[in-house]
């Protein structure tokens, strides 16, 4: 039988894990049976005026999708277009490719292929791992220039060459997959027809997106000339009367056609037919059913818009029942996505100053679960609200990774709380078994391992802490799966004041030998696991990368590269080994803020132990932001002033470098800022980061936080001041920029104006030479005997010369003044106030 690990929390609820492109994420859902969605929450929109001429017409379609996606981010489309003939043949052609024999459809099977093609078997997939292998078949293809309609205009195939060279190292297509369907004819052609015109549809749909998200309508359209744009045929056969050993009736709800999950790129285009089983989870956690309905599409978002709308915009998740109708159900979703090569960020219609964007660019193309996405937003995403059980997990890590070995790691903890009584918190007994008095620091330099430990730091409480009758004692000395590699370092170090002079030496963690007393082997509670299990309540948000987050007995911090965690009595500090740091910063980082505590350099002295911390970390984060402020500063001020005496190419490159970078500090600052506003703005919070005087059991009146409020202001102002500098060096900067382009217009304009002296005095000589010429002809015309036949022609000739010659001059002047219309704002009210005047004049 599949395994199972959601765990049940409180009557009808429960835990469902998932994997989604920000990492594993958790959500707390209704077990309850699925109901019928109202009209509100999945509406149908008409879309037959999508390719108005009238504005208005498309834009009243925008203003309709715009709530849906925000809402629940699943609508239905009718009037679409999609020819029901259309719709029908591919259908048909599907159904006829999954009546044929197994061997014929095995031999393009999908796991036999390089990328995402070809044929996939009954349970040969698994779309969500804590559910049930996926019961439905399917066939799917992917992108190719040679399907889609924009480019008909081109022989087939396409020549390599036509198509340009950053997207075609991102072909995923597999030609040779159509052979394998030959055997139904005719099915190649029904779904490339059905296949371009869901290109056409969703092309039109992504410009009404744009309309939605208050950008222009062709915002997207060169980001959708090679898109990621998958189509599968889905398959749910009938499951029957028995599934999985269980008759239908009890089909347990882990079972499933297709396991809950969001989709991953843009957008999803889905026919289904009328059999139904499709259901979407909305916000409070209930599984609700997306009915089918005659003539439409199921569209909803995937999770790179949603990135890319700041979350604005909703990938839900939605899985498919089983199919236990007599028919089987068939489904044909076209997966939307732009351009792999295509490098986006957070689209700017959905950024402003209170909401700064919470994602860094990213190609479309990359691996969505990278390493750095994986840790970065498991870290994030693994946040239990007020049950203190985020703090449990975050007192974890260390002890998962200094065992290297994750299923014991919880265990201690289990023992030592049961030897302490029932009565505590989990946070609480986590913090009983830390030493109180030291700075830790992980360094996760093993990015497998590290991985490993944050996917389990993940699933721990769901995992491992459900009481489980069949856990057997675990001998600590007892390898789990062999993820051990004693020669590796170790992924913890510890640091306390007699280990400082040889920090550099890893060491071993000897609070995990008092906790574990004479070896004994582990034995979990079960009672006590039961307890923590109906404590906690699991929310799968995610919040910005900058965050100073409050929680029951701990402060979490997340600026910059540093996390740390804060208690009444300790700080812990994590270093992710990630693109924006580095191992000798995180020892600094662990350093200074050990040296800062010690020599208590607070402003204020009277501070409880967590706030001078926290204090400490700010001043530290306000210090690095300064620093590298004015190492930005050092070489923007030399190339604006080396661009004061002369213009060249290799000075406009440092330019253009320096005003990215400097862009790129003040958003940073600006996320700094943003996380201490977020905080001022919460009196709760704030009461509530007292963390001593509440773990002496005199928690804070809401309204009290005075000390906490100063602290912050302070560092608020002090970011404010960084990014008012770094607001003028980009101004000067950009002023920089926008005097060199009227220098380098002046100087094109002055060759281009000496190219056209030249011309018209060419033209001028032209008319000369010809005047001479049909005099200097060996013709006899009458002229050649006249008295003054040749200084007549002389002076025709020269006055044509000059007569042209002036005429182009003249004309010239006038296109120059047409020409020199001014270009800055400045000039062009100047110009105007010019204008007006001879106007009154005249
Ligand atoms: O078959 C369906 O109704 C849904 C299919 C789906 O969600 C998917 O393929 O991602
Ligand atoms: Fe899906």
């Amino acid at each position: 039988m599949p395994s199972q690990t959601t765990t049940t929390t409180k009557a009808g609820r429960k835990i469902l894990k998932l994997d989604s492109s920000n990492g594993q994420a958790y959500r707390e859902i209704s077990t309850a049976a699925p109901r019928a969605a109202s009209a509100e929450e999945i509406p149908v929109i008409d879309i037959s005026k999508i390719t108005s001429p009238k504005l208005e017409d498309r834009m009243s379609i925008a203003l309709q999708i715009k709530p849906a996606a925000e809402d629940s981010g699943f609508f239905y489309i009718k009037n679409h277009g999609v020819e029901e003939q259309t719709i029908s043949n591919a259908k048909a052609a599907a159904v006829k490719f999954m009546a044929e024999p197994m061997e014929v459809k095995q031999k393009i099977a999908r796991n036999k292929q390089k990328y995402w093609n070809g044929y996939c078997g009954p349970e040969g997939s698994q779309a969500n791992k804590t559910e049930s292998r996926d019961y439905k078949e399917g066939f799917g293809w992917q992108y190719s220039p040679d399907f889609d309609p924009l480019y008909d205009y081109l022989p087939k195939p396409i020549p390599l060459s036509s198509i340009p060279a950053d997207t075609r190292e991102f072909s995923r297509a597999e030609h040779h997959i159509w052979d394998g369907t030959l055997t139904v004819p005719g099915f190649k052609e029904d779904a490339i027809t059905y296949y371009r015109s869901m290109l056409n549809l969703a092309r039109h749909l992504t410009k009404v997106f744009a309309l939605a998200l208050d950008l222009k309508e062709d915002y997207f359209d060169a980001l959708t000339t090679y898109p990621g744009a998958d189509l599968a045929f889905n398959y749910y056969n009938p499951v029957g009367p028995e599934v999985g050993g269980v008759s239908g009736d009890e089909v347990m709800s882990h079972e499933v056609g297709l396991g809950s999950h969001t989709d991953l790129q843009c957008f999803t285009i889905l026919w289904q037919d009328m059999i139904g089983g499709l259901l979407i989870l909305n916000r409070i956690g209930e599984w609700i059913k997306a009915t089918p309905i005659e003539g439409t599409f199921v569209v909803n978002i995937g999770d790179f818009l949603m990135r890319m709308t700041n979350d604005k915009w909703l990938s839900t998740v939605h899985r498919v029942e089983v199919n236990r109708s007599a028919e089987p159900r068939i489904s044909m979703p076209l997966f939307f996505g732009f351009n792999f090569n295509e490098v986006i960020g957070v689209l700017p219609s959905c950024v402003s100053e209170e909401n700064p964007a919470k994602y860094e660019p990213l190609r479309v193309g990359d691996e969505p679960r990278s390493f750095t996405n994986v840790i970065h937003n498991s870290f994030k995403s693994c946040r239990v609200d007020h049950s203190g059980c985020d703090e449990v997990i975050i007192a974890l890590l260390p002890r998962l990774c200094q065992r290297d070995n994750l299923s014991l790691l919880h265990e201690p903890i289990i023992m030592h709380a049961s030897s302490q009584g029932e009565s505590e918190s989990p946070a609480d007994q986590c913090r009983e078994i830390e030493d109180p008095s030291t700075v830790v620091t992980m360094s996760m330099d093993d990015k497998g391992k590290a991985q490993t430990i944050l996917d389990n730091l993940c699933g721990i409480f769901n995992e491992r802490l459900s009481p489980d009758p069949d856990t057997k004692p675990i001998g600590r000395d007892q390898p789990q799966d062999g993820a051990s590699s004693p020669e590796k370092l170790p992924l913890l170090q510890k640091l306390d004041s007699s280990e400082q002079s040889t920090a550099s030496e890893p060491q071993k963690d000897s609070s995990l030998e008092s906790d574990t007393p004479e070896n004994k082997p582990f034995t979990v509670d079960s009672s006590l696991a039961a307890r923590l299990s109906t404590d906690r309540k699991l929310q799968c948000t995610s919040f910005d990368a900058e965050a100073i987050l409050v929680r029951r007995s701990t402060i979490l911090v997340n600026l910059l590269q540093h996390r740390a965690l804060i208690t009444h009595d300790n700080v812990l500090t994590l270093h992710v080994d990630g693109p924006y740091t580095n191992a000798n910063h995180d020892s600094a980082f662990r350093h200074g803020l050990q040296g800062k505590l010690d020599a208590g350099i607070s402003q204020h002295e009277n501070l409880p132990y967590e706030l001078r911390a926290l204090e400490t970390i700010l001043i530290m984060v306000i210090s690095e932001l300064d620093t590298e402020y004015q190492e930005l500063k050092k070489p923007a001020d030399h190339v604006l002033e080396e661009l004061g005496r002369d213009v060249d190419l290799e000075k406009l490159k440092k330019l253009l470098d320096v005003s990215k970078q400097v862009s790129a500090f003040r958003q940073k600052v600006k996320l700094v800022r943003s996380a201490l506003h977020t905080l001022l703005d919460a009196d709760d919070d704030m009461a509530a980061m007292y963390l001593s005087e509440k773990a002496a059991g005199k928690p804070r009146a809401e309204a009290d936080h005075e000390e906490v409020e100063m602290l912050l202001e302070n560092y608020y102002d002090a970011s404010g001041e960084i990014v008012e500098r770094s607001d003028k060096l980009l101004s000067d900067v950009e002023y920089t920029h926008d005097s060199v382009r009227s220098i380098l217009d002046s100087h094109r304009n002055s060759i281009m104006m000496l190219e056209v002296h030249f011309s018209v005095a060419m033209l001028g000589m032209a008319t000369g030479t010809y005047v001479a010429g049909l005099y200097g002809m060996n013709l006899i015309n009458g002229l050649e005997d006249a008295e003054h036949g040749f200084s007549f022609i002389t002076s025709c000739s020269t006055m044509g010369i000059l007569g042209v010659g002036l005429w182009g001059l003249l004309k010239l002047r006038r296109i120059k003044r047409i020409y020199n219309f001014p270009r800055t704002q400045h000039s062009r009210e100047r110009v105007k106030r010019a204008a007006a005047t001879d106007a009154v004049e005249s």
